[in-house]
């Protein structure tokens, strides 16, 4: 597990305490305490390049006029400021050096609030974001402030290079798109986009200029999530972006809750009858399925008991996982799965028996169980999934009366 040093410089014990106590509530952060600025210089010289994060108190005993957001920052490391309060040209001067955040301590969700803070620099890294604006230098100060919060950021000059981008790379989280861009607009780009069932849970960020009040009804309209208008501060635009990954992620649990197997971690059955369905409307070439079945798995569950037959299903779903990595992988019910290919059929019914030899050839879980699977193929042109599931369903049978552990094929 990777552990995240988080340097924490504050003058009060008990909040001392208390940001220990929630950061340490999450086990891959270290936090490291100091009570003052000589202590955090020191430890800063002890470990150069190990903190991932610092939350500091503004105005320490020994360093009462915020220097230490100044040794943090010297350090190459984000601050996340404490204070008493602020006044409007502290924050203004806070957010110019490049903070994080700055959050007063005026009640007990302000330390919650902190650790949010770092959990979503965390989460941050390694999501990727393309900003399209043609302005070198816009380009430039979006770019800076999204690499503040630990964001991997990608540019493109016009939409159209966006859009070749956005193609390429599947990884990309969010766009943020300006108007007025060479051959693609900035509007033109979103309805292409949104138009395209495959960026449908892309988030973009639309930016307007001022005083051009129909733009941003525009962009939302054309499906962004949300706008900016510029110019904008450092906060808003901090805020924007979080806001909308967040409810991004939160859409994704809600996806996954819907169309994955919570014990196999395999697509559900509405999963399968839903993207199935289109692979076989929308099939170019070869479409295979199989319905694979544990054998004499009800025998585990009355020797063993459920808990055992549950961690089988479970060792079951990482087996199908790691078998068949580019293919659709379902628990069509029970200690039944369902797996759908675009591979050449050959190749398919080759990787099937690879995958019962590597069952049959291991022990699962405490028990030492012994497992073999018998499996149905479908590999004939069929019209829809129900007719292929119906030839596979077919052949397992017969795969299950010749004796099991075994694979039976149309072709
Ligand atoms: N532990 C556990 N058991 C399940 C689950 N879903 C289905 N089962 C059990 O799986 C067993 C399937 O039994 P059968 O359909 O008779 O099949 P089998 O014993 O595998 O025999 P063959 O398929 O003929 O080789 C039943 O006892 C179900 O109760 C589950 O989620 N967890």
């Amino acid at each position: 597990m990777v552990k995240r040093k988080i340097l924490v410089v504050e003058d009060s014990v008990v909040v001392l305490k208390v940001l220990n106590h929630l950061l340490s509530q999450n086990p891959t952060f270290s936090p490291v305490l100091c009570p003052c600025y000589k202590e955090a210089e020191k430890k800063l010289k002890e470990s150069p390049g190990e903190f991932f994060a610092a939350i500091v108190d503004l105005n320490l005993p020994d360093a009462e006029n915020g220097e230490i957001v100044d040794l943090v920052l010297s350090h190459q490391i984000p601050p996340i400021v404490l204070t008493g309060n602020i006044s409007e040209k502290v924050r203004l001067n806070l957010l110019n050096k490049g903070v994080l955040d700055y959050i007063v301590k005026d009640n007990r969700y302000s330390f919650s609030y902190v650790i949010k803070v770092v959990e979503r620099l965390v989460k941050n890294q390694g999501v990727k974001i393309l900003v399209a604006e043609d302005s070198t230098t816009s380009r430039l100060f979006i770019k800076i402030l999204l690499k503040q919060y630990g964001f991997e950021v990608l540019e493109a000059e016009n939409g159209q290079e966006a859009l070749a981008q956005l193609e390429a790379d599947s990884d990309i989280r969010m766009l943020i798109t300006d108007y007025n861009m060479p051959l693609v607009n900035g509007y033109d780009l979103v309805r292409m986009l949104r138009n395209n069932n495959r960026f449908q849970d892309l988030v973009i960020i639309g930016l307007s200029a001022e005083g051009d009040t129909s733009l941003s009804a525009k962009f939302i309209k054309a499906g962004a999530n949300d706008f900016l208008r510029k110019p904008f501060y450092h906060e808003e635009f901090h805020c924007r972006v979080i806001h909308n990954l967040e409810a991004q992620d939160m859409l994704e649990t809600i996806r996954n809750l819907a169309n994955i197997d919570q014990l196999t971690k395999l697509k559900n059955r509405r999963h399968l009858f839903e993207e199935g369905g289109q692979l076989f409307r929308h099939r170019k070439a070869d479409v295979s399925l199989a319905m694979m079945d544990l054998d004499f798995f009800k025998k585990v569950n009355d020797n063993y008991g459920h808990v055992v037959g549950d961690s089988l299903l479970e060792l079951m779903g990482e087996e199908i996982l790691e078998a068949f990595p580019d293919d659709l992988t379902c628990r069509f019910g029970g200690e039944e799965f369902c797996v759908i290919s675009t591979a050449p059929v050959t190749e398919f019914i080759a990787k099937v028996k690879d995958f019962l030899e590597t069952i049959r050839s291991k022990e699962y879980t405490d028990a030492k169980l012994s497992v073999t699977c018998s499996v149905g193929v479908c590999a004939l042109p069929m019209q829809t999934l129900e007719e292929s599931i119906q030839v596979a369903d077919k052949n397992l049978y017969e795969a299950k009366n010749l004796g099991r552990d075994r694979v039976v094929s149309s072709i």
